[in-house]
């Protein structure tokens, strides 16, 4: 197939949505304009680095100088089959790593003649959860890694729960070093069921299970018909190819206000990233929290003016009639609003050292809004289980779920439905340090507590000494002191 044919394929594939319906232009257009996103995740030496170098190398993203360096690097350091060390074009990635960048996600960006891509290269092991969690909160499908001859570990399942937990919805799984295996057809079945059945336990159906050889290059981009006759299904790249972006975004029209512009008597507009849903002028919308409505008058951006603006769109928008807007609320459309609540249940990445504490209150931003709220967690993901467990803190790389309240009305979607509305990050008004990125479920009603997670296992969390030292010194606890179970100490 020619180059030209194929990208009139992918356009073909790109013009339909999920349910394989014709998408309107401007949608389309931000589609193929946004490369898909994904991340791979295994355990170490499961080939993760080999993979993702194979993907570089042989969709030609490797540029020629690297691809010399990469030749003389591996002298001396090739395998038996005599090829390069595709590890080691992610070398430039692990120095970054090593210089301890705080969330540390390596982005890669590569293409075929049908779309392009980014992924993100994330460490598997446990103090790494945040790392995984923010490449998987933006990423829109996740190739996990397994050893062919090792099958399925407890850090599959781990990776396959944080990848569900962070939206995503599409996996594959790279059964990879099927060449130590000696092409197992049956051991490659085997794995793909016990996998399937985890996806199905996460809510995820759209699982592809590759048997591949990242070192030989064997249906990563090329096919491997020669060694796996019994292999019918797509190559890794084909799967990418073809897989569906999330959105993420079904609400319809928001405008969190940045700045209010006036310029001059006469002209006041309120400006930011058009961050869900589309706009004319004619619409209706509604200033929030304050609840007024209002028509667009006019769509202007810095040269010109719109007769309409989509989903990522930096706009200026003017409103036919005076209203009072601040910065940090939000404008949206008048028949698919927003929830605007004090009340809200959220899951939660702790990012700091310090954890969450119970009832401290942070500081909240999200978007444009800095709001006060006090954060009270109720269920952890037991990393190790891949289970959620009863807990009243959240240590760092915790992954939770947890109450919020505010003093005064927030205005958030639920994060399914659009990830750019529905998502935040906690400061320490002390420290002024990002202590978790967080991610919002819905709305709860004032004084509604959660209640255990269905699959909560009644188990305590170990945390390292300080934690727990300052923790019984919260007001929270002294006030709970009957209620909590403290597990541990163990040094940190
Ligand atoms: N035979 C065979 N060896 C492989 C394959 N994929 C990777 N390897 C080898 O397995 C070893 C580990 O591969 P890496 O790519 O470094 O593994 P990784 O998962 O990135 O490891 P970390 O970066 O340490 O997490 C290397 O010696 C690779 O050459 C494969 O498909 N077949």
């Amino acid at each position: 197939m020619s180059s030209q044919t194929l990208s009139q394929a992918a356009a073909d594939i790109e013009s339909t949505d999920d349910a394989g319906n014709a998408l309107p232009h401007a949608q389309t257009a931000g589609r193929q304009a946004r490369p898909l996103r994904f991340i791979t995740c295994g355990s170490v030496d499961d080939g993760k680095s080999t993979l993702i170098g194979r993907l570089l190398w042989d969709t030609k993203a490797v540029k020629e100088d690297q691809a010399a360096t990469l030749e003389r690097d591996s002298t001396g350091k090739q395998n038996e089959l005599g090829l390069p060390d595709f590890a080691l074009l992610l070398d430039g990635l692990q120095a970054e790593r090593e210089q301890g960048i705080t969330i540390d996600v390596a982005y890669r960006y590569f293409a075929t003649d049908r779309r392009s891509f980014i992924v993100a290269d994330t460490p598997g092991h446990v103090q790494y959860t945040r790392n995984m969690a923010t490449g998987a909160s933006t990423a829109d499908l996740a190739v996990l890694l397994v050893d062919a001859r090792a099958g399925l570990l407890e850090q599959t399942r781990r990776h396959a729960t944080i990848a569900a937990l962070m939206g995503i919805r599409q996996f594959v799984l790279a059964v990879n070093k099927i060449d130590l295996s000696g092409y197992d057809e049956a051991g490659f079945n085997a794995i793909a069921r016990d996998f399937r059945e985890v996806a199905l336990s996460l809510g995820v159906r759209q699982v592809t299970a590759i048997p591949v050889s990242a070192l030989r290059g064997e249906n990563i981009v090329l096919r491997g018909d020669e060694m796996m006759p019994w292999y019918d299904g797509p190559t890794l790249v084909e799967v990418l190819e073809k897989a569906t972006q999330r959105t993420g975004q079904t609400t319809g029209f928001r405008l969190p206000v940045q700045r209010v512009s006036r310029p001059g008597e006469g002209f006041r507009g309120y400006q930011g990233n058009v961050a869900g849903g589309s706009i004319k002028p004619g619409d209706s919308v509604v200033v929030l929290p304050s609840g007024v409505e209002a028509n667009v008058k006019a769509i202007v951006t810095y040269d010109l003016v719109r007769n309409a603006a989509v989903s990522g769109d930096a706009i200026t928008l003017v409103l036919d009639r005076p209203v009072d807007v601040a910065r940090g609320d939000m404008i949206a459309a008048i028949d698919q609003r927003p929830q605007v609540g004090r009340a809200f249940s959220a899951r939660l990445v702790a990012l700091s050292p310090d954890g969450i504490v119970p009832g401290k209150r942070y500081w909240l931003k999200a978007g444009a809004r800095r709001q006060r709220v006090s954060v009270r967690p109720t269920s952890a993901l037991d990393l190790q289980s891949g289970k959620w467990v009863d807990a009243v803190t959240l240590p760092v790389n915790g992954i939770g779920q947890a109450e919020l309240d505010f003093d005064d009305d927030a205005i958030f979607d639920a994060y399914e439905t659009n990830r750019e509305t529905g998502a935040f990050i906690l400061i320490d008004p002390d420290s002024l340090n990002t202590v978790a990125g967080g991610m919002i479920d819905k709305k709860r009603s004032p004084g509604e507590r959660l209640g255990s997670l269905p699959d909560a296992d009644r188990a305590t969390i170990t945390l390292p000494a300080r934690l727990i030292e300052a923790f019984l010194k919260t007001d929270f606890a002294k006030a709970h002191a009957g209620e909590i179970r403290v597990s541990g100490p163990e040094e940190a």
